[in-house]
C-alpha cells in the first residue's frame, strides 16, 4: 500500500494518498508521525528514549526470570498470596492480570490507567482544532498523524485497563458522566498555530517525563503499553519543538506568537504533574506499590531542568523571573504553578471543560451506529465461524 518517497531529507517515508503512513527506515517506529529535521537538530527529549529502552530490557528480563506466575497459586490462602504479591513487587518483577492482587491495587490502577486513557482521547481535541488550519499540507499531514496516534494511545490504555476486569464501555460511560477524570491540561484553548508547537514541546514533554518511569510500573500490561506510547510521544515532542523552532527563527510576528504560546502553556504544563507532594493523596501508596516511581514534585523538577536549555536553543523565554540555577541543589529554582487553579480546573471549572466533555458526548452519540455495526458484524462472524468448525 502506498509508495516510498523522501520528505525533508528523510528517506523511505511511506505515503498513501498524500498521507504519511510511517518512516520505513526506522525499525521500531510503529507510529504515524515522522521526524522532520536532520541530525543537526537538537533532540529535545533529554535522553529519555534511552531510559525507555532500558525499561524494555528490564521487562524482557522479568519475563525470563519469571517470579510472576502467581496465577498458578490461586488455591493458596490469602496470606500466602499477599506475601507472594509483596515479594513480586520487592523483586521488581511484574504483576500480571491473572495474579492475585489487593483490591486497592486493582482500583488504583483502574483509576490511573482510565484517567490516562481518557486524557489521550480528550487530548485529541485541542490540536484537532488546528488540523484544517495547519499552515501547509505537510504540517496538516503531520498533525493529522499525531492526533491519530493519541487515539491509538487511548486504545492501548483502555485495553490495559480491561485486563483488570472492567470494560471499555464502563470506563467511557464514567468519563461521559464526569465520574472519572482526564488531565487538566486539555481544558485550555489552542488560540494560535504556535499553541500546537507548545503542546508538542511542553505538554508531550511533560507527558514523557511522567510516563517514562511508568514503563517500569509494577503492573505488566500498563508498563508494556507505556513503552510504545513513550516512543511515539518522543516523536510528538520533537514535532512541537520543530514548529516552535521554525516560528522563533521566522518573522518578528511569528516569534512573538511562539513566545505568547509558551507564556500561556508553561504553568498549566507544570500543573500536569499533579498537586505538590504534601497534598498528593495517592503518591505514597502508589510509590510503595511501584506504580509511581517518583513523586509529583520530583518529576516536575526534572521537567523544569530539562526545559531550560531547550528554551535557550529555541531563543524563547520561560515566563518565570525567578527561574535560576541552584548550585547547592544542582537543579533550577522555579515558581510553582497556581495549585488553586489546578483544583478548579480538575473540578470542572477550567476555560474549556464544558466544551471538551460536550464534544466527547456528541462524538459518542454520533458514533453509536459504528459500534452497533461492529457488534452486529462480530456476532455474524461468530455464527459463521461456529458453523464452519
Ligand atoms: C501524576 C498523576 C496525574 C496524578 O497522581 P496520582 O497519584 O494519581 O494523584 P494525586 O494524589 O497526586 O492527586 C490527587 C487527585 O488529583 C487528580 N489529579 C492530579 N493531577 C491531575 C491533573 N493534572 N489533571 C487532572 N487530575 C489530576 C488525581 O487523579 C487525584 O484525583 P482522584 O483521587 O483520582 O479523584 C498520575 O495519575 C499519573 O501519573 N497518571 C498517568 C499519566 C497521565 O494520566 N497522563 C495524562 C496526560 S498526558 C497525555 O495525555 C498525552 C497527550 C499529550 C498531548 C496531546 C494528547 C495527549
Amino acid at each position: 500500500m502506498g509508495h516510498n518517497c523522501k520528505i525533508d531529507g528523510v528517506e523511505g517515508v511511506q505515503v498513501f494518498r498524500g498521507v504519511v503512513l510511517q518512516v520505513l527506515a526506522w525499525g521500531w517506529c510503529g507510529c504515524n508521525t515522522y521526524l522532520v529535521y536532520g541530525n543537526d537538530f537538537p533532540g529535545p527529549d533529554g535522553g529519555l528514549l534511552g531510559e525507555v529502552e532500558a525499561a524494555e530490557a528490564a521487562l524482557r528480563d522479568a519475563a525470563e526470570r519469571g517470579l510472576a506466575g502467581a496465577a498458578g497459586r490461586q488455591g493458596a490462602d490469602e496470606a500466602t498470596l499477599r506475601d507472594y504479591f509483596t515479594a513480586v513487587i520487592e523483586a521488581d518483577q511484574k504483576i500480571e492480570p491473572r495474579d492475585w492482587m489487593p483490591e486497592a491495587y486493582r482500583k488504583t490502577l483502574i483509576r490511573q490507567i482510565a484517567q490516562h486513557a481518557h486524557s489521550e482521547i480528550i487530548g485529541m481535541q485541542p490540536e484537532g482544532n488546528w488540523i484544517t488550519r495547519a499552515p501547509s499540507l505537510k504540517r496538516k499531514a503531520i498533525l493529522l498523524a499525531k492526533v491519530q496516534d493519541e487515539a491509538g494511545h487511548g486504545l492501548y490504555l483502555y485495553a490495559a485497563a480491561e485486563t483488570l476486569g472492567v470494560s471499555r464501555d464502563e470506563l467511557v460511560q464514567m468519563l461521559l458522566e464526569g465520574r472519572q477524570k482526564y488531565s487538566s491540561i486539555f481544558n485550555y484553548p489552542t488560540l494560535t498555530w504556535a499553541d500546537v508547537g507548545a503542546i508538542g514541546w511542553l505538554v508531550d514533554g511533560a507527558a514523557i517525563v511522567n510516563q517514562v518511569p511508568l514503563c517500569r510500573c509494577s503492573y505488566g500490561p500498563y508498563a508494556r503499553a507505556m513503552i510504545r506510547i513513550c516512543k511515539e510521544e518522543s516523536f510528538h515532542q520533537r514535532q512541537g519543538y520543530e514548529i516552535l523552532h521554525t516560528l522563533s527563527h521566522g518573522t518578528p510576528a511569528q516569534k512573538a506568537m511562539a513566545q505568547d504560546a509558551i507564556d500561556r502553556w508553561w504553568y498549566p504544563s507544570l500543573a500536569m504533574f499533579g498537586p505538590p507532594d504534601t497534598a498528593s493523596t495517592h503518591s505514597e501508596q502508589s510509590m510503595a506499590w511501584k506504580i509511581k516511581r517518583f513523586s509529583n514534585d520530583e518529576l516536575r523538577q526534572r521537567f523544569v531542568d530539562m526545559c531550560v536549555q531547550q528554551a535557550e536553543i529555541l531563543g524563547l523565554t520561560l515566563p518565570d523571573p525567578d527561574l535560576r540555577w541552584n548550585e547547592q541543589r544542582q537543579a533550577y529554582d522555579y515558581t510553582q504553578p497556581d495549585y488553586d487553579e489546578l483544583m478548579r480546573v480538575i473540578k470542572g471549572d477550567g476555560p474549556c471543560n464544558r466544551q471538551r466533555i460536550e464534544h466527547r458526548r456528541r462524538a459518542h452519540r454520533e458514533g453509536a451506529w459504528v459500534r452497533e455495526a461492529a457488534a452486529a458484524y462480530a456476532a455474524k462472524d461468530r455464527v459463521r465461524q461456529e458453523a464452519a468448525a
